[in-house]
Formats: structure tokens, sequence, C-alpha cells
């Protein structure tokens, strides 16, 4: 492969490029199955070395003002932009995503929050509490070391959501891509570094599930912030639990989108599409669960039919392919495993199916049932269970019927009821007439099992600070004795 992909060294700790000492990790183009470098996991010693650097690294880099460190991150988002091209065919070898859509979502999106959070930082204050002759007044502080754990699906933009807030309020961070794709964090390290990171404030390490376990239990580690699946997630909160540790969790879902009769077709279509198909599925806030209303059932599968025709499968560099491979041989299996499933059941199929190696076309199935696993389980590929409806207390019922509550979106042109229906829905980030669009200004995250916190917007400065409450005596103090 022309293009290298191999990066200088496994880990970033203190500034420095540094070799893993624990087990290699291939990292595999998923489009060929070629190996495109060979990392090596940190090991335990490695990962405890990276938290004590962030720890040590973190008290100067909280002592600056707020607008600079702003600054550091303002000057960051430009560096990616310049570099987008060459990043974005990097995250392409990566996570096997079209350059179609690394080009546009994936370090632009990361771009964004650090843009946002860099121009955030100088607004963050206390507040003055006024007690009479004596007063009292908050100040937001840092957390300390904050490790950020991410999935394969978005690496460059998890670590810069994560990054972003972190950095910004004073934090350090100690970063663990995921191992199926860890070579986007590291560019992240670099350019930080060259927008004026202090170094140890971002440290990269790499590995597998034990590697995120150490930097979970590490005394160092003040916040745990993960994106992943619940499992991991339940995992992680646990481990969080024995420290009294922070944590945010961005974990799975099972989204509905409901579209009613007066729902625009085109658009509800698009966006149906846009909430299964993109990343081949591989999206937690997908809507994978399309509940559909009688009247508009029929035209709606028929027009989604007509338009899946247009998808380009095929190589993720050619800049024409809009559909990729799916991330690893083993979650092809899993997705195959639904479609199985999904047809065993009595599902019918209105297009796509199992595929071939690492591909798998959109899937849409109809005549499925809520109890079945295609309408019930996270499938994380392109995947699509329609489920038929009549009523709107119904569909909500329905709906919410779930463990998870990452997201939902609605489809109609009744603004009343879009709100009343939004209203009742369990879900933490929701969409009226559109879909799976995720801008920084606004918050994201789950209700119920798919997670606790919140990224971007404001909110995200919250699960990266905390309050100090300061009283202030201005006259005499009395004692009983
Ligand atoms: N809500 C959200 O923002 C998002 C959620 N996801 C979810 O992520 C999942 C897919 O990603 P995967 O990488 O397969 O998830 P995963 O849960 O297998 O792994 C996520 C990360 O956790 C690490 N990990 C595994 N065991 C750990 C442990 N015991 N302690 C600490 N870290 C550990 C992994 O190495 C990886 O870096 C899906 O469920 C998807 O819905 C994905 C993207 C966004």
């Amino acid at each position: 492969m022309s293009f290298a992909a191999q990066p200088t060294a496994s880990l970033f700790i203190n500034g420095q490029h540094v070799e893993g000492q624990g087990d290699a990790l291939p990292v595999i183009y998923p489009y060929t199955g070629e190996t495109i470098a060979t990392l090596y996991e940190a090991s335990t010693d490695q990962v405890a070395e990276a938290c004590r650097v962030a720890a040590a690294a973190q008290a100067d880099w909280a002592a600056l003002a707020p607008v600079e460190r702003g600054r550091v991150l303002l000057r960051a988002a430009a560096i990616i932009r310049e570099r987008n091209d060459e990043l974005s065919r990097l995250e392409t070898l990566d996570t096997g995503k079209p350059l179609q859509e690394t080009l546009v979502a994936d370090w632009e999106s990361g771009a964004q929050a650090l843009e946002f959070f860099g121009g955030l930082a100088a607004t963050v204050t206390g507040q003055m509490i006024p007690l009479g002759q004596d007063w009292a007044y908050t100040r937001r502080e840092p957390l300390g070391v904050c490790a950020g754990i991410g999935a394969w699906n978005y690496p460059s933009q998890i670590a810069c959501w994560k990054a972003a807030p972190a950095l910004v309020m004073g934090n350090a961070m100690v970063f663990k891509p995921s191992e199926v794709t860890p070579l986007g964090a590291l560019k992240l390290a670099e350019i930080l570094i060259e927008a004026g990171l202090p170094a140890g404030v971002f440290n990269v390490v790499q590995g597998r599930g034990q590697v995120g376990a150490a930097l979970t239990g590490d005394s160092n580690v003040a916040k745990i912030s993960l994106t992943g699946s619940v499992p991991t997630g339940r995992r992680v909160y646990a481990a969080a639990a024995e420290g009294i540790r922070h944590v945010t969790l961005e974990l799975g879902g099972k989204s509905p989108l409901i579209v009613f009769d007066d729902a625009n077709l085109e658009d509800a279509v698009s966006a149906a599409i846009n909430a299964n198909f993109y990343s081949s599925g591989q999206i937690c806030s997908n809507g994978t669960r399309v509940f559909l209303q009688e009247g508009i059932r029929q035209p709606f599968l028929d027009r989604l039919a007509e338009r899946v025709r247009n998808i380009r499968m095929g190589d993720p560099l050619d800049p024409d392919t809009n559909h990729g491979p799916i991330i690893t041989p083993r979650q092809a299996e899993i997705i195959r495993g639904f479609i199985e499933s999904g047809q065993a059941a009595g599902a019918q199929l209105v297009c796509g199916g199992a595929g071939e190696g690492a591909f798998i076309p959109p899937t849409v199935f109809t005549d499925a049932t809520d109890d079945m696993d295609i309408a019930r389980d996270e499938i994380f590929g392109p995947v699509m269970t329609t489920l038929s409806f009549f009523e709107e207390d119904e569909v909500i019922r329905r709906a919410n019927d779930t463990g998870f509550g990452l997201a939902a979106g609605v489809f109609t042109q009744d603004l009343t009821r879009a709100h009343r229906v939004i209203g009742k829905l369990q879900a933490g980030t929701c969409w009226i007439n559109t879909y799976n669009l995720t801008p920084v200004e606004m918050p994201f995250g789950g209700v119920k099992m798919s997670g606790l916190g919140r990224e971007n917007s404001a909110a995200a400065i919250e699960h990266y600070s905390q309050l100090k409450s300061v009283y202030v005596g201005m006259g005499g103090v009395e004692a009983p004795y």
C-alpha cells in the first residue's frame, strides 16, 4: 500500500512516541484483509506510567488561563482541517468506512468539538452567592486525570469528543482507542503537541480490554469516559465504583424511528437510510426499529427498495463508494447471524441479505414482530427492521419497550403530535423530521442502559469538572464557648 499507515510507535506518553511492551496488535484494512500496520499493546507498567505522567502534567496545565487552553484547541482544529485529506485516508484504512464519509464526518466532527470547546473555555465561570454580610462563591475545577476509552466506529471523532471538553477544563487525559482502530488517536496526540499542548497532558495507550481495565482501575484516574457496548459499560462502571470515580458512558442502542402516515415520504426514506446504512450501519444511535404507520407502510417500503438500488458498495478509497465493508470478519458473522435469525423467525427480506466476505448490503426486514431478536438486540450492522403500527399510544408503548434509550426519531407533519410523541419517548437524543444529526452544539447521550452523562455542548463541561464551594466570612467568628 502506497499510503504509510505504520505509526512511529504504538503509544504516545509524555509527548514522546513510545513502543508498547505488550502483545502485537495488527491493524487490518477491512476492505482487503491486509495488515497495514503492527502496533503493540501497552504493558501494565506503561499504563501506570501514562497515568503518572498525566497527573504530573495536569497541575501546570490547569493553572493556565482558560483562554490559553482554548487557544491550543483552536490551533489543533485548524491543523486538522489543513490535513483533513490525509487524516481521512488514514481513517478509511483504519475503519474501512468510505472516504466519502470520512472526509466530512470523522475528523471534521472532531475539529468542530475542538473549536467549540476551545471557544467555550473562557466563558466557564462560577457563581457568587450573597449571604447577607457574608458571601460564597463557586469555582468549576478540573477532575484531574481523565481516561478515555473508545469504540471502533468513529475512532478519531470519539477521541476528539472526549479530549476537547476534558482538556479545556484543565484535565489531563490518557486515551485508549479500540484495539481494532488504533491509528487516529496517535495523530490527535501529535497534532495537539504541535498546537502547543504541553507534553504529558494528552497520552495514548493501546490495547485490548485488559488494558482498558488497567486504565479504569488506575489510582491516578479520576474519571472514565467510555464509548462502547453495554456489557463493557457495566464492567467499567463497576470498576469505577471501586475508586468512586466519575463516569460518562456512551453505550449501545436499538432506537425507534417512527413514521406517521402524514410524513413526507421522501424525507422519511432518506432519514431511514441515514439512520441504518451510513457507516455500514455501525452507528450506536441508529434508528434500527422503523415503525411504519399502516397507511404509509407499503409506499415507504417500495420507495426504500428503489433507493437502495443506488448503493455503491466497494473500494472505500474510491470517491464514488457509499457503502463500505464491515469492520471485522467477526462482526460480519454476528450481523449475518441476526439476518438468519430474522428469516428463521418469519420476517421477510425487502432487500439485502447476507452478502459476501466483508460486505453486507443494506438489508431491510418487513413483517417483523417486537419479540424477534432483530427487533430487540443491537445488531451494529446495515440491518433495518420495519414494524407496522396503527395508533399513536400503541407505537409509543412499543417504542419504549426496550432496555436501551439512546435515541429516537419521529416523522410527521403534525407539529403538536411531533412534540407530544417526543415528550413521551424514553431516549436521550431525539430528532423530529430528520435523523442522526449530532452537531457539537447539542448534548448527545442516552438514558436507561444506553448510558450516563452527555457529550458535546456546554453540558459536557459538567462531566469534566467539579464544583468547589467557598464560604467567605466577612465578620467575626462566634463560638459556643
Ligand atoms: N453511545 C455512543 O456514543 C456510542 C456507542 N457505541 C457502542 O459501542 C459498541 C461497539 O463498539 P465496540 O468497540 O465493539 O465496543 P466494546 O464494548 O467491545 O469496546 C469498547 C472499548 O472498551 C474497551 N474495553 C473492553 N473491555 C474493557 C474493560 N473491561 N474495561 C475497560 N475497557 C474495556 C475496548 O478495548 C474498546 O476500546 C456498540 O455497542 C455501540 O453501540 C459506539 C459508538 C458510539
